[in-house]
């Protein structure tokens, strides 16, 4: 069956909850059967009845392969590896298993499967991509739409490559950077890398500095726009609220150090809006009022957080820059990535630690510069290398920082390291361990980090004030469900608070109850991840706050709020593009795959003064082992050696 010519089949056909089959063909035994050992969900096996039902595929490998294809899609991987699913299936699945279900099927190798695809009317092979619903490159099975995002990045990266590079004005550079030091200054050559591109991407750790160098990049550009005569539109974007608020704060902080006229300073934007609203949001519809036919009114786009961004975003994003644009990309590499699909920083910025410039670009750089930088050329750096500069030196955690040494150590996967780190006795790091049976938190204990909240409350201090001493401390989670999770724990403090005469009733709407939306509601202005805090008004009428641009807040009536959850713990995902003076980062008391490096380095960075981590050394040191890998092809694309 051809599906060329059958445009829209694709948008009814992705997997989505809503779609149910009668059965057909025996393939649909061992997906059930693995449906019921965890290995797919109800969404894989559907979605893949359904297509090869209506296509009459009866291939019995094609059904496994887009079941796990779909599968794997849910974890957050933007394609399945055959070769490598070959040797190692997902978790809850033998190696056996996978290659005897496939064997009944007559496949009895990789290549065998492959081929079993390439026959199949399901699957599209290089050089005829026609549309259908996967594609197959080499031994990577995509689903058709992933594919096409996966291109469409792809390609805009690589036509960076062929971009002749601006000039950058080194005296305005050199005023921009006026110290000098005996160690290569990598944020001047991060704004000097940045400035000569279409197209860059400056990653680093907290406190490396990136704000600052971002707003001296902006500076300079603005600056040599105006010697021009042609003044830019610059926009500021990051994917949250609360990271767009962040990045507005630090960019108008930074904006005021700068060694500039207050025409230039004036010129930055301080505003950052959030992706969703900058390509104008339909709420709903997965289409942006900006794209590719309506592209963005703008000359220059900065996004922070970008390690938050899926490759889908990312695709529409990408869609929507119209081609004359710069696009610089800021974020920390090594933090979690999305949670949809993909890690495009991460990927993007695969090699970036060992390999540093070309070196006919590492001299151009030393020239503009005037910082040593020819010794870190290096001949096999790949093209996106010179796309990419990497802020080592954290201005925020001093040398004898305890939660700079402890992210460090997490983040080399050195897990003898973070133990000692734990247990060095620094004023900034602590380490509560379970006791043994202990089966439940120490909320009593978790609770005390919100005495000055709850002390502000009753005082009945301005809005903005509470805000800000909420915001000084945080209690994060690993997961979700179970004693340790999340929502348990919020239910726990809530009647904590009770208890201690701070909340009234914890079942109704209370002076001092934080929550985070969980949905982006366009009505009201509000996005996913937005945090409001329940305060009287003027007239003693409860209403929920919450912060909008450029420090105002708007009060609603509780009852205009639909999706949200209380807030005094929230997952580590969910503090992504968020800081915090205290962190508590609790663990579960039993091992969980959520549990990795990333994961941990997230939630301890989030701490600007001080962390209490919670859990016990063997999952701790677990987890620094474990690191998040998805599957995608963009990093054998831009990585190639
Ligand atoms: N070259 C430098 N020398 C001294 N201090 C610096 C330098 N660069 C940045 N800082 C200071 O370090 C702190 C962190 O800088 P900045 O906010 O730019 O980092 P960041 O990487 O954006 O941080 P975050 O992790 O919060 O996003 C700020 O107080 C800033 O003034």
């Amino acid at each position: 069956m051809d599906f060329s010519n059958q445009t829209g089949i694709f948008d009814q056909l992705t997997p989505s909850e809503d779609r149910l089959l009668e059965n057909g063909s025996p393939a649909q035994v061992s997906l059930s059967t693995l449906q019921a050992k965890g290995v797919f969900r109800a969404i894989d096996c559907q979605w893949i009845e359904q297509l090869a039902q209506h296509a009459g595929e009866n291939d019995h490998s094609v059904w496994m392969a887009g079941a796990l294809c779909s599968a794997y899609l849910g974890a957050g991987h933007i394609c399945i590896d055959l070769a490598t699913l070959w040797q190692m299936p997902p978790e809850g699945m033998s190696v056996d298993e996978l290659r005897n279900a496939l064997a009944a099927g007559g496949v009895n190798s990789v290549q065998a499967w492959c081929d079993a695809l390439n026959a199949s009317c399901l699957v599209a092979t290089a050089p005829n991509l026609a549309e259908r619903p996967m594609v197959l490159v080499g031994t990577r099975l995509y689903l058709y739409r992933y594919y096409q995002y996966e291109q469409q990045v792809l390609n805009y990266f690589k036509k960076q490559f062929d971009v002749a590079p601006f000039d950058v004005d080194a005296g305005l550079l050199a005023q921009l950077f006026p110290e000098t030091s005996e160690t290569v200054n990598w944020q001047k050559v991060s704004v000097a890398n940045a400035a000569s591109l279409p197209f860059s991407v400056i990653s680093g750790g907290p406190g490396t500095g990136k704000t600052t160098t971002v707003t001296k990049l902006l500076a300079l550009l603005v600056a040599q726009s105006f010697s021009q005569g042609k003044p830019l539109r610059i926009e500021l974007a990051a994917p949250t609220g609360k990271a767009a608020a962040r990045l507005t704060e630090s960019i108008s902080s930074a904006k005021a150090d700068l060694p500039l006229s207050d025409e230039i300073k004036q010129a930055i934007p301080e505003q950052a809006s959030t992706l969703h609203r900058l390509l104008g949001s339909d709420f709903g519809r997965s289409r942006f009022k900006h794209n590719k036919d309506n592209p963005l009114h703008l000359d220059v786009l900065l996004v922070d957080e970008v390690s938050m961004v899926d490759l889908p975003m990312m695709a529409k994003l990408i869609d929507a820059m119209p081609p004359h644009a710069r696009l610089i990309l800021l974020g920390d590499k090594d933090q979690l990535a999305s949670v949809e699909a993909g890690s495009v920083l991460g990927d993007l910025s695969f090699g970036i630690e060992n390999v540093y410039f070309q070196p006919e670009w590492a001299a151009r750089l030393a020239f503009v510069t005037g910082e040593d930088i020819t010794p870190f050329g290096n001949a096999l750096a790949p093209p996106i290398s010179r796309a990419l500069t990497l802020l080592r030196t954290s201005y925020r955690f001093h040398a004898n920082s305890g939660i700079g040494h402890l992210a460090k150590a997490m983040n080399a996967g050195d897990a003898k390291g973070v133990l000692r780190c734990l247990q060095s006795g620094c004023d900034d790091v602590h380490w509560c361990v379970p006791d043994e049976g202990q089966t439940k938190a120490d909320i009593a204990t978790l609770a005390k980090g919100y005495d000055d909240y709850w002390e502000a409350v009753r005082q009945k201090r301005g809005i903005a004030e509470l805000y800000a001493t909420f915001s000084r401390y945080q209690i994060l989670t690993a997961v979700r469900q179970g004693e340790f999770g999340v929502e348990k724990i919020n239910a726990h403090l809530e009647l904590y608070f009770y208890q201690r005469g701070r909340v009234k009733d914890p079942h109704v709407w209370y002076p001092g109850k934080a929550v985070m939306l969980t949905r982006n509601d366009a009505a009201l202005g509000l996005f996913n991840g937005d945090i409001g805090l329940c305060m009287p008004d003027d007239s003693q009428r409860l209403r929920v706050w919450f912060m909008q641009p450029v420090g105002r807040f708007t009060g609603l009536l509780p009852s205009r709020l639909s999706e949200f959850e209380v807030v005094f713990a929230m997952t580590v995902h969910k503090s992504q593009g968020s800081e915090f003076d205290r962190v508590a980062l609790l663990l579960p008391i039993t091992p969980s795959p959520v549990l990795t490096k990333e994961l941990l380095y997230t939630g301890i960075t989030r701490a600007k003064k001080d962390v209490t981590l919670w859990g016990a050394s063997s999952l701790i040191r677990n987890a620094t082992h474990a690191r998040i890998q998805r599957h995608s092809g963009l990093i054998e694309a831009l990585w190639p050696n």
